[in-house]
C-alpha cells in the first residue's frame, strides 16, 4: 500500500538554549506527523516549547538535532539562503501581531511575499486570496481602516498567497476579541477541511484548540498527549492536568 507523504514531518526533534552551565532543553525528541488538509492545534503548559516546535518546524529556527521534512523536502543542513527561499516558497506564518504595513492596501500587503520572491504579481491573485478569507471587499482599506478581525484574515491571506505548504500561527486570536477570534478560527477550520490547506496553530486557548481537528500537547519539550475531535472543556481539563503537573 502507497502511503502519501505527511505535508510535515517532524522526527526526533532536539534544542536547547544557552550554554553548559545555564542549559535549557526546549525540544527533547519531538517526533509528530501532520497529514496535508489537517488543523492542528499544539498546546501545553508555558515553557513547554511550543513556539521552539513552530520556530524549528517552519524552518525559523534551526534543530540541534532531529529531522524536520515539509511536502517532501528536507530542512537539515539547507544553505541559510536556500532555506530563506524555500520559506518564502513554501511555508507561510502569521503572529499574533499581524505585522502589516500601514502605507500599503490590504491587496498590496498580500501582494508583497510575491514581490519579494521576485514574482510580478497578478492582482487577481491577490483578490482571489483575499476572498478566500472574506475581504475581497476591502481589497484597498489601509491596515488603519480595517478591524483588528480584517487585519489578521489579511496578515492570513499574505501568507497562503504563495500557496504554501503549510500554514504556521502563533496565537494568532491572541489579540482579538472573544466574538472575532471565533470568526477567525471558523475561517481556519474551513481553509482546512474545506480548501485542504495545512495548518499548525499554537495556543493557550482551550476553546481557539477546540477548533482545530487534532490536540498534541506538550510538556518539558516533549509529547505527552494527543486529542482527536476535541472540546474546549476536554482540552481544558487535560490542560489543567499537565499545568498542576509542572507547578
Ligand atoms: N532564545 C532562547 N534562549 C534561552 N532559552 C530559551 C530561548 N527560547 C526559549 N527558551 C527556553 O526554552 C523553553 C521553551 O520555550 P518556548 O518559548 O518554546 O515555550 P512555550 O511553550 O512556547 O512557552 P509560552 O507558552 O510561555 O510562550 C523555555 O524554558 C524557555 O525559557
Amino acid at each position: 500500500m502507497v502511503t502519501a507523504e505527511p505535508a510535515v514531518r517532524l522526527t526526533s526533534l532536539r534544542k536547547a538554549f544557552g550554554g553548559a552551565d545555564r542549559r535549557v532543553t526546549a525540544l527533547d525528541g519531538v517526533s509528530l506527523e501532520f497529514e496535508a488538509g489537517t488543523f492542528t492545534a499544539i498546546m501545553g503548559p508555558s515553557g513547554s516549547g511550543k513556539s521552539t516546535l513552530l520556530q524549528c518546524a517552519a524552518g525559523l529556527d534551526r534543530v540541534d538535532d532531529g529531522q524536520v521534512v515539509i511536502g517532501g523536502t528536507t530542512l537539515n543542513g539547507m544553505r541559510e539562503k536556500a532555506l530563506t527561499e524555500f520559506r518564502r516558497r513554501r511555508v507561510g506564518f502569521v503572529f499574533q501581531s499581524f505585522n502589516l504595513m500601514p502605507s500599503l492596501t490590504a491587496r498590496q500587503n498580500v501582494e508583497l511575499p510575491l514581490l519579494l520572491g521576485g514574482a510580478r504579481p497578478d492582482p487577481a491573485g491577490a483578490l482571489e486570496v483575499l476572498g478566500r478569507v472574506g475581504l475581497a471587499e476591502r481589497a484597498e482599506h489601509r491596515p488603519s481602516e480595517l478591524s483588528g478581525g480584517q487585519q489578521q484574515r489579511v496578515a492570513i491571506a499574505r501568507a497562503l498567497v504563495t500557496r504554501p505548504d503549510v500554514l504556521f500561527a502563533d496565537e494568532p486570536t491572541g489579540a482579538l476579541d472573544s466574538r472575532t477570534s471565533r470568526e477567525l478560527l471558523e475561517m481556519l477550520a474551513g481553509l482546512a477541511g474545506g480548501q485542504g490547506q495545512t495548518i499548525i496553530m499554537v495556543t493557550h486557548d482551550p476553546v481557539a484548540a477546540a477548533y482545530a481537528g487534532r490536540v498534541v500537547f506538550l510538556a518539558d519539550g516533549r509529547v505527552v498527549d494527543g486529542m482527536d475531535a476535541p472540546t474546549s472543556a476536554s482540552v481544558a481539563a487535560r490542560m489543567a492536568r499537565l499545568e498542576a503537573a509542572s507547578c
